[in-house]
């Protein structure tokens, strides 16, 4: 529904931009307008979305773990050399495996504390210490996870996606001076690669979990995008410091038993 120039002579960095969510983001900047440069770890596969992304639009990209600064700071000297500036922040990157609490050992909830919490953190110091700050403007949103009634069955990346909640409150009043904006978008259950993540006995429970959503279905990496360009946009120029709920109102009706039962029958 936004305009195609939208985002004409925009700049916009997607974390994660190699697949699912990110991806399908970075493909509608460029079809509003923008100039992408999508970052992620594996380089072959990274170059080869950047191919398929180049049919919409300028898109560059770079190799970087969100979890080691030198590689973000590599990032912010390259997105400067060639452009000069950065308009628009998207931190989708991210991820965690599904366990009960009882089961995490401190490197898979230091693994996973890094990846969603800290990585996050660090991009977006970056990115603001040497773009937003001295151009006094920019737009950052965080993608996180429906964590709105805790996360049983993945207690490190609901305790992480929380902690990334409440910094964007942080930072939307620490920054606002600067004129950043800065939201999440939290998704519910979004069909999408990453679900390919996840074991066969949760996978199996797909189905059942469709019909605990209140609008009956999974959501489209389209639902969760809409939001990302809708709250980057003018049109969503006093909206900062929020959550907006991408999970067919999952939030308000969530299953809690559901994951961590299904996980206690397999590990038991
Ligand atoms: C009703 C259904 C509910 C569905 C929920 C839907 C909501 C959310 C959906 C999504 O977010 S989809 C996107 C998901 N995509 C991913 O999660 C993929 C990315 N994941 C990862 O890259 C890893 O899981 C990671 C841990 C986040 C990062 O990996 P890293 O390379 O740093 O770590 P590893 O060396 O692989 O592992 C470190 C450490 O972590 C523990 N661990 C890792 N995987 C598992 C596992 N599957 N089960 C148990 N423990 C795990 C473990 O301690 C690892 O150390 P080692 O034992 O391997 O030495
Ligand atoms: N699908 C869903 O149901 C939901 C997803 N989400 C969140 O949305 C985001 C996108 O998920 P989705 O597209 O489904 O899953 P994917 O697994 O397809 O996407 C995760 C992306 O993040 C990248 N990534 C992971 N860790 C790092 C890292 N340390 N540094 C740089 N890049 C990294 C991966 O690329 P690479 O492996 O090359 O590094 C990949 O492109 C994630 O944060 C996810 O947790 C939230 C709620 C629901």
């Amino acid at each position: 529904m936004l305009r195609s120039d939208t985002f004409n002579a925009k700049i916009v960095l997607v974390t994660g931009g190699r697949s699912g969510i990110g991806f399908q983001i970075a493909k509608d900047f460029l079809q509003l307008g923008a100039k992408v440069i999508i970052c992620s770890r594996k380089e072959e596969q990274l170059q080869k979305a950047a191919e398929e992304l180049s049919n919409f639009g300028e898109v560059t990209h770079q190799a970087c773990d969100i979890r080691k600064t030198e590689e973000i700071q590599q990032l912010a000297k390259m997105i400067k050399e060639k452009y000069g500036r950065l308009d628009i922040l998207i931190n989708n990157a991210g991820g965690q495996f599904p366990a009960l609490a009882e089961y995490i050992n401190d490197k898979g909830w230091n693994a996973v504390i890094n990846n969603n919490l800290n990585g996050t953190f660090s991009m977006i110091r970056e990115m603001a210490n040497t773009f937003f700050i001295p151009q006094k403007s920019g737009v950052i949103i965080n993608i996180i996870v429906d964590v709105f009634r805790g996360f049983p069955g993945m207690a490190h990346t609901g305790a992480a996606r929380a902690g990334v909640e409440n910094l964007t409150k942080t930072l939307a009043m620490e920054w606002s001076d600067f004129n950043i904006r800065i939201n999440c978008v939290a998704p519910g259950i979004i069909e999408s690669s990453g679900l390919d993540t996840y074991p066969k006995q949760i996978q199996d429970m797909f189905e059942e979990a469709q019909k605990a959503i209140p609008l009956k279905r999974f959501g489209k990496v389209e639902d969760v995008s809409n939001a990302v360009t809708f709250l980057s946009s003018p049109m969503a120029e006093y909206i900062t410091g929020i959550s907006l709920y991408v999970d067919g109102a999952q939030h308000l009706n969530f299953d809690k038993m559901g994951l961590a039962n299904v996980l206690k029958s397999f590990i038991s």
